[in-house]
Formats: structure tokens, C-alpha cells, sequence
């Protein structure tokens, strides 16, 4: 049953524009709009404000209550997102027409288990240490999960969880970091425009060129106290 509904899910995203799939753009702006309970498909990521405890980075991190984030909020600090199908990325022509419209010509694939990445928990520990890049980050994940923390107004954490079929993309410049979950493992793609560069800058970094290209686009709609990061 569930598999049924996701993969009509999957089919509806293949009707819409390549362009990232937001719950309120297909209700509104779209002419072939969706019922709500469809609606509600398309938004498969999953995204919260964090609490504060020091527990297991692994652990959900849920406040209490519970915060959701929407992909509108996401939208608004940058971040993108799509719903792919991660079975078939070989031949899958969504991924290739955002691929082409993005310029993301580099791709390659990063099974993160401790088998199969040299230093594995010295990376790990890297991931979730707060740092900018100069250029977007991009991450298809097709196996597993995972979370990306974001950094949103006022010093919040946005907790965005990917699995299987999530495509992201962080804006340069903006705070991050990231961490599995306690399935352990996850499998994702890589994208980049040209030769890729993975250098991450540990926060602080307001001098950087892409922190104050982020901060100039990005904090008319999530308000000044992004500047003080
Ligand atoms: C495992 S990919 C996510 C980690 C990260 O932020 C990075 O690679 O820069
Ligand atoms: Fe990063
Ligand atoms: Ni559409």
C-alpha cells in the first residue's frame, strides 16, 4: 500500500517543472493543482527545529513540542529540495534535466561505512562541525539516511532528515553540518558545476566571500539576525 502510494507520488512529481516541489506551489501557481491528500505526498521531507540537549547527535532531537519546518521555510534560507526515485537514477530523466538546467556536470557516489571511507569517524566528526562551503552543496541521497542541520534565524538548528529518493541543495555560504542517524548508513550522490571542491570552513567565517553573499541574499526574508552570525 505504501509502496503504491509513493510511487504515485513519484509519478506526480514527474508531471511538475523541474523545479523543486513545494506544497504550497503546486496548490497554488500549478493548473493541474492537487487534492490536499495528495498534496501531502509530495512533501516527503521531513525537517524540525532542534532542541537543545546534548544527547546523541544521532537522535532525532525533536522539541518538545514538536517544531516541523515546511520546504517554504527551507526555500527561504536557500535550501532546495527535490523527490527523486533513487532505483532507477541511471536513467531517471528528472535528475538529468535538473542536472542540466543546474550545471551539476560532476557526480560521484559515497557509501559512508566504516568498510569503505578511509579515516571514517575523523570525516565523520568533520561533517558535524559547523562549516560554510564557496559553493553549493548538493546530495542525492539513494540509500539510507540521514540529517543535515541548518542554520536559521535567532541560531536555531534546523534538523532536515533525508532518506532514500531526497535530493538537497545547501546554498553556499550557509552554516551546516551533517549526521547520520541511527540507521548508521547512508548512500548518497555528489553533484557539483565543475571540477569539485570540498573544502569546508569551520565557522566562524563572516569575512568569507560566499558567508556575505549568503547573508546579503538571504536575510531580507529571515531578518537581521542572520547578520550577527
Ligand atoms: C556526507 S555529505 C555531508 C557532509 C558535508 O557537509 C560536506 O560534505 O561538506
Ligand atoms: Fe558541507
Ligand atoms: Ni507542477
Amino acid at each position: 500500500m505504501w509502496r503504491l502510494l509513493f510511487e504515485f507520488s513519484y509519478k506526480l512529481t514527474l508531471l511538475g517543472d523541474s523545479i523543486p516541489v513545494f506544497a504550497d506551489e503546486t496548490k497554488e501557481n500549478h493548473p493541474h493543482a492537487l487534492p490536499e491528500v495528495k498534496t501531502e505526498l509530495l512533501m516527503a521531507i521531513e525537517a524540525w527545529f532542534m532542541d537543545n540537549s546534548n544527547e546523541d547527535q544521532r537522535l532525532p532531537h525533536h522539541g518538545d513540542p514538536k517544531e516541523p519546518v515546511s520546504p517554504e521555510h527551507l526555500a527561504e534560507l536557500g535550501v532546495l529540495y527535490w523527490h527523486l526515485n533513487p532505483n532507477d537514477y541511471e536513467n531517471d530523466e528528472e535528475l538529468r534535466r535538473i542536472r542540466k538546467e543546474r550545471g551539476y556536470n560532476y557526480m560521484d557516489l559515497l557509501d559512508l561505512c566504516p568498510e569503505k571511507v578511509v579515516n571514517y569517524e575523523e570525516k565523520l566528526r568533520n561533517f558535524y562541525t559547523e562549516h560554510i562551503h564557496a559553493d553549493e552543496e548538493i546530495r542525492y541521497c539513494l540509500e539510507g539516511s540521514g540529517y543535515f542541520d541548518v542554520r536559521a534565524k535567532d541560531e536555531h538548528w534546523i534538523r532536515i532528515w533525508i532518506k532514500a529518493g531526497d535530493m538537497i541543495v545547501l546554498p553556499a555560504g550557509i552554516y551546516h553540518r551533517f549526521t547520520l542517524d541511527t540507521s548508521n548508513y547512508v548512500k548518497l550522490m555528489r553533484l557539483f558545476v565543475g571540477e569539485p571542491v570540498w573544502t569546508a570552513y569551520n565557522r566562524p567565517q563572516e569575512d568569507h566571500p560566499a558567508r556575505k553573499e549568503y547573508v546579503k541574499s538571504f536575510t531580507e526574508k529571515v531578518g537581521v539576525a542572520l547578520e550577527a552570525h
